[in-house]
This record gives structure tokens, C-alpha cells and sequence, in this order.
């Protein structure tokens, strides 16, 4: 670690360049700028003049183009979409500055290495970074993952490690494929469910949340709802990006399909036997070492409700649901061989969240079984799994065909669904994920 004196000198004396001012860069800018670091950033040279009137009196300055800001940064990073890493390091990779060290914030970190390593000099240090939560979350003791691929100097990481101390996240070190492998079992696989929960309910052309107490209501409920609008709330190409670009993440996809399309013609089979031996084979693989207190506790949910306050009543049981969606994330857990507790040095909020969700399922005192007689003979959810089922198989296949422009379209015609909504869900999403977070262990 470096020494506070040497910190404050490269504080005087270092500059550092932000690529791409869009939510984590303007994140990074604020935090690295109100820390005392010099940083200078860029986005599209047509957005240059609304940057400077936006961000004039802000801290960290706005350049033109990535060639000034690579110019002059010695520590750069690309802040951009996935899909795009390539041709924009292409750009600018060849005017960064010599010796300095260069990485980026891309969720998927094989296509961002391959650009680095095809278009930077061989001067350059490449040390990445990637924050595991969305821009709107507290980085205080969210994982922070540092990749050192191509670095001669001990100093090169110090330096990093100094920048991006101010963030006071909790720093993950890992080659830059073990971060691919990870991130595809937590946070892709996790998008993809509660992606699939949004078009289910848009596409039968219900906001689950106006239905009362019948259906969709309570604190696992409450848990997919805002999660799944929080994530339409956000840019499609953070999550086409890292489904898509990353190898592994189209496997685990494919998984959680299967097993949604399996279980789910179990249920329609009224197969309760294979049902439950299935799902026990998966309930003892994924947490047979788990000990003491669940992730969460449902109480504290209950009332992060999106429905109105006259729907809500105190106390009224609803329907049972089947919960295919974390009856298949469980099982696709224990088909691929994955211990979802390994990665929790390594996990997003949502990532938790979903965890946390399915634990309570699988674990809270005869709620399996109930869920499992839910499945089995009750029809009330078979329309909504039956959709459901299908968003799933959908999305996987958008995602194996690499298909950015029809992952665009997908995303926003849900997105379009549920945009009224935006506001309050995400007002009651953040309170739900605090609360979480404070609950967690
Ligand atoms: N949002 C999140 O929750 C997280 C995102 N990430 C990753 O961080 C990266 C950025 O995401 P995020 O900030 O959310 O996305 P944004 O779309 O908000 O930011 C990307 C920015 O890069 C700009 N850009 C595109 N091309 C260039 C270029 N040639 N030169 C300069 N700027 C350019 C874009 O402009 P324009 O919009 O005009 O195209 C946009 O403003 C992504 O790779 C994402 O996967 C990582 C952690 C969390
Ligand atoms: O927590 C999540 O999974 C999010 O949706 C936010 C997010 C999106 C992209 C990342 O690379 C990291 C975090």
C-alpha cells in the first residue's frame, strides 16, 4: 500500500482520464474528483457542449474527444458500452499517454481485455476494475473487482489501489476470466429471471402489483416486482452487454430455461413425486451447509408493496404461488454444479437479493412443500408460468444468437409497459435494497 506522502503526491502531480460520461463514469468522475484527484473526461464529441454547460462548475474537467483525455491521463478508464469496446479503444488506445496504465468499467472483461491488448502500446500498464452495483448504489463495502493483466510495476497497482480507495468499496482480486466465469453465474443468470418475470406480466398486459391481495402480493412478491422494474428502469445495453459479450453467461442462460420449461411441464404433468425429488436433489446440493440465519427475513418486506394503499390488506392470505422463478434458479444451481455461496465475495445486490429470495423458499419451514402443492394443483398461476416460461426460452435465445438489435427491442417494449411505474418502483426498490442490506448477514 502506498504511503499517505506519496499519495498526496500523485494527487499534486497524476491525472486521471475518464472515457465515456454516462452513469458509472459520471460516478467515478464525482467520487475521484471530490477525493482531490485531477481528472479529466470525455463522452461523444456531439454531447461535448451540453457536458460543459452541465458539468462546468463540477471539479473534474470535460475534454472534446478520448485522444485528449488519453493524452494526458496516466490512469484511463473506459467507461462505455460492451458492445462498442473495441472500436472505441481502437480510437483512442493508440494516443494514450507513455507508460500510463489503462483499464475499464465494462461488466464482461474478455472483449474489453482483447481491445486492450490489440490496440494499446506495449508501453502500457493494463490494470481493470469493476464496480458490482449500478450507479445509484452506495459503493461503501460493495465489491470492487481489480484485474491486473499486464503489469511490470508494483507501483501500477498501488496507484489504482490509491484512486480507487475513495470509493471505500471492498476490493476483489481476480484474473480477468475467473471475474467472466463469476459474473456470468450471479449476474447474468440473474438478469435473465427477473428479465423474464417483466415480459411474462407484459405480455399478458398486467401490472402485477393493481391485482390486490389475490395474487402477486407479500414480501417474496414484493422482491420480484421491484427488482424486475428496476432493472427495465435501466440501460439495455448494461444488460445485453454483459449476457452477450460473455461466453459463459449464454450457457447459464440456457439452464435457467431448461429448468424453467421442466419443472413447469412437471406441473402441468401434476407430477408431484418427480416434482419434489427433483427439487430436493437441488434444495440438498445448493444448501446442505447452510447453517444459522437466512439471507432475509420476510417480514421486513412486506411492506416495500408497489400496490396501492386500499389493496393492501393487513393479514390476508393470497393464493399461493408456484414461484417458478426461483424453483428454477435453484435448480439450474444444482444442473450446472454451482454453489451460489462461492460467489458472494463477488456478487451485486440484485445478485443477493435473488439469492436471498430463493434461500427463504427453499428453507423457511414448509413453505417448499406449500409451494410444491401450490404447483402441482393449483391452476391460478399457470397463464403467468406459461408466459413466463416462454420469456425465458426467448431471452436465452436472444442472448445465444448474440442479437443486439432484437435484445434492444425486446427490452424496450417492456420497458414501454412499465415506464409509469418507474418512479415509485424505484423510490420503494431502493428503500427495499437498503433495508436488505442492513438485514443482511
Ligand atoms: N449501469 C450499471 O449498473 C453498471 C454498468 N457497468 C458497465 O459500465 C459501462 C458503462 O455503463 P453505464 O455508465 O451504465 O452506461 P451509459 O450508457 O450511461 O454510459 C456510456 C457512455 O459512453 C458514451 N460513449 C459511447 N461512445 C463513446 C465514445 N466514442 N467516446 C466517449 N464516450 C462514448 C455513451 O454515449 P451515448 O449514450 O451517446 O452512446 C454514454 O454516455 C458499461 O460497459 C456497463 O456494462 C458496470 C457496472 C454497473
Ligand atoms: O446489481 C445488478 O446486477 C445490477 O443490475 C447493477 C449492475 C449492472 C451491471 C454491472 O456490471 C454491475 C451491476
Amino acid at each position: 500500500m502506498a504511503s499517505v506522502e506519496q499519495i498526496e503526491r500523485w494527487k499534486a502531480t497524476k491525472t486521471i482520464g475518464i472515457i465515456g460520461l454516462g452513469d458509472m463514469g459520471l460516478l467515478y468522475a464525482m467520487k475521484f474528483s471530490e477525493a482531490g484527484w485531477k481528472v479529466v473526461c470525455c463522452d461523444k464529441e456531439e454531447n461535448y457542449e451540453s457536458l460543459k454547460a452541465q458539468y462546468g462548475d463540477s471539479k473534474f474537467q470535460i475534454l472534446l474527444n478520448g485522444h485528449l483525455v488519453s493524452r494526458l491521463s496516466d490512469y484511463v478508464i473506459y467507461s462505455v458500452e460492451a458492445e462498442n469496446i473495441d472500436k472505441i479503444v481502437s480510437i483512442y488506445g493508440p494516443s494514450t499517454k507513455l507508460n500510463a496504465i489503462v483499464g475499464g468499467q465494462t461488466s464482461c472483461k474478455t472483449p474489453e481485455i482483447k481491445a486492450f491488448e490489440s490496440h494499446l502500446p506495449s508501453d502500457i500498464e493494463i490494470i481493470t476494475v469493476h464496480s458490482l452495483h449500478g450507479p445509484r448504489v452506495n459503493s461503501e463495502g460493495q465489491p470492487l473487482v481489480i484485474i491486473e493483466h499486464r503489469c511490470t510495476k508494483k507501483e501500477s497497482l498501488e496507484f489504482v489501489e490509491a484512486v480507487v480507495s475513495c470509493l471505500k468499496s471492498k476490493k476483489v482480486y481476480l484474473s480477468y476470466e475467473e471475474h467472466d466465469k463469476i459474473t456470468a453465474d450471479t449476474q447474468a443468470v440473474t438478469h435473465a429471471a427477473f428479465l423474464s418475470m417483466g415480459s411474462a406480466w407484459a405480455k399478458i398486459k398486467v401490472y402485477p402489483w393493481t391485482l390486490g391481495t389475490d395474487k402477486w402480493y407479500g414480501s417474496l412478491e414484493n422482491v420480484k416486482m421491484n427488482i424486475s422494474l428496476r432493472i427495465y428502469s435501466n440501460k439495455w445495453h448494461v444488460y445485453a452487454g454483459l449476457a452477450i459479450t460473455n461466453p459463459s453467461a449464454h450457457n447459464q442462460i440456457l439452464q435457467y430455461a431448461a429448468s424453467a420449461t421442466e419443472l413447469f411441464s412437471l406441473f402441468l404433468r401434476h407430477d408431484e413425486k418427480q416434482l419434489t425429488e427433483r427439487l430436493m436433489r437441488a434444495k440438498n446440493f445448493v444448501f446442505k451447509d447452510h447453517t444459522g440465519d437466512l439471507l432475509l427475513d420476510d417480514k421486513v418486506l412486506d411492506k416495500y408493496s408497489l400496490a396501492p394503499k386500499e389493496n393492501i390488506a393487513e393479514g390476508k392470505k393470497p393464493v399461493p404461488n408456484s414461484h417458478l422463478s426461483l424453483l428454477a434458479i435453484v435448480d439450474s444451481w444444482y444442473q450446472l454444479g454451482i454453489n451460489p455461496y462461492d460467489h458472494m465475495i463477488c456478487s451485486t445486490p440484485l445478485f443477493r437479493v435473488f439469492l436471498g429470495v430463493s434461500e427463504y423458499l427453499f428453507l423457511k419451514p414448509d413453505l417448499l412443500e406449500q409451494t410444491i402443492k401450490a404447483a402441482i394443483h393449483d391452476e391460478s398461476f399457470r397463464k403467468d408460468d406459461l408466459e413466463f416460461t416462454i420469456s425465458t426460452r426467448e431471452w436465452s435465445s436472444i442472448v445465444t444468437f448474440a442479437n443486439f438489435d432484437i435484445y434492444k427491442r425486446r427490452f424496450e417494449e417492456v420497458q414501454d409497459f412499465f415506464k409509469p411505474m418507474f418512479p415509485e418502483a424505484n423510490k420503494i426498490g431502493n428503500e427495499m435494497l437498503k433495508t436488505i442490506a442492513s438485514h443482511s448477514h
